[in-house]
């Protein structure tokens, strides 16, 4: 695992879109992994700046979400598919019938769920895979106890995941308690993995997953046993590492290492 911490949220967001770039320039048609939240906002914007200016295209890559809330359709205003349009796909080259999301508001969602492990196994899996990390330890939505072999499949939503979540709702209440997820076993046979986590509110499970046990009460943790793994934080997510001198600190000025 390769911890790498940067001053700002701004240079970690764009120490992660270059990684992007510089995957997607020795291999054009990757299939990535993408993500939503918060954290993520920077990132889309830091790689359309990169396509506008010329410096990366997504014109022969595929992606695959990690997940989508169950019960909502495509062009509801909170669904995932919504917010991957208006914070990525409508302002890149990437093909629509290149980019994939679980259907929230498909009649058979554990169908839909076997459904879209298949399509990410027939693709040959994920090759870069970008991760946000839930408060409470969660990668997509794999809350806490999940399976670490899972695959693709419907959980049910924490309340603090759904509190986490209510901002982009009008009401609590209207927050689904049900998603379909890529699961722990999905996300780990990924070839590659980046992980960006922000804020001191993250400080506790960031160290939770970089230096406590491998653990479903930690869904992240699993990934101390991932093959090629960078974590990217700023320095508040970082502020509760204890071998701080393992890692490594980014500064402006230096370029960000190549995994
Ligand atoms: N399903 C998503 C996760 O994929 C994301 O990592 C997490 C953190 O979000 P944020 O970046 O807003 O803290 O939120 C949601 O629960």
């Amino acid at each position: 695992m390769k911890v790498l911490i940067h001053e700002t949220q701004g240079t970690a967001a764009d120490c992660v879109a270059g990684l992007f770039a510089e995957r997607l320039a020795q291999q054009p048609e990757t299939v990535l992994g993408l993500a939503t939240g918060g954290t993520m906002e920077t990132v889309y914007e830091r790689l359309i700046a990169r396509f506008q200016a010329g410096e990366m295209s997504l014109a022969k890559a595929r992606s695959f979400n990690l997940d989508e809330y169950v019960g909502l359709p495509p062009d509801h205003p909170c669904s995932y598919w919504h917010y991957m349009r208006e914070k990525l796909f409508n302002h890149v080259d990437l093909r629509p019938d290149h980019a994939f999301l679980p259907k929230g508001d498909a009649p058979d969602a554990e169908a839909e769920a076997a459904r879209y492990e298949a399509a990410i196994v027939d693709a040959g899996d994920i090759g870069l895979q970008l991760l946000g990390l839930g408060a409470n330890g969660h990668i997509g939505f794999n809350e806490p106890t999940s399976s670490l072999t899972s695959l693709t499949r419907i959980k049910t939503l924490t309340r603090s995941t759904r509190e986490a979540n209510a901002r982009y709702f009008e009401t609590f209440d209207d927050v689904p308690r049900l998603a379909i997820t890529m699961g722990i076993g999905t996300i780990m046979r990924a070839q590659e993995v980046v992980l960006l986590a922000f804020g001191a509110g993250k400080a506790e499970v960031v160290a939770q997953m970089i230096e406590g046990p491998v653990s479903a009460a930690c869904p992240a943790s699993i990934l101390q046993m991932h093959r090629k793994v960078t974590v990217v934080l700023d320095q508040a997510a970082a502020s509760r590492l204890a071998l701080r001198s393992y890692y490594e600190e980014v500064h402006p000025e230096v370029r960000a290492p190549a995994i």
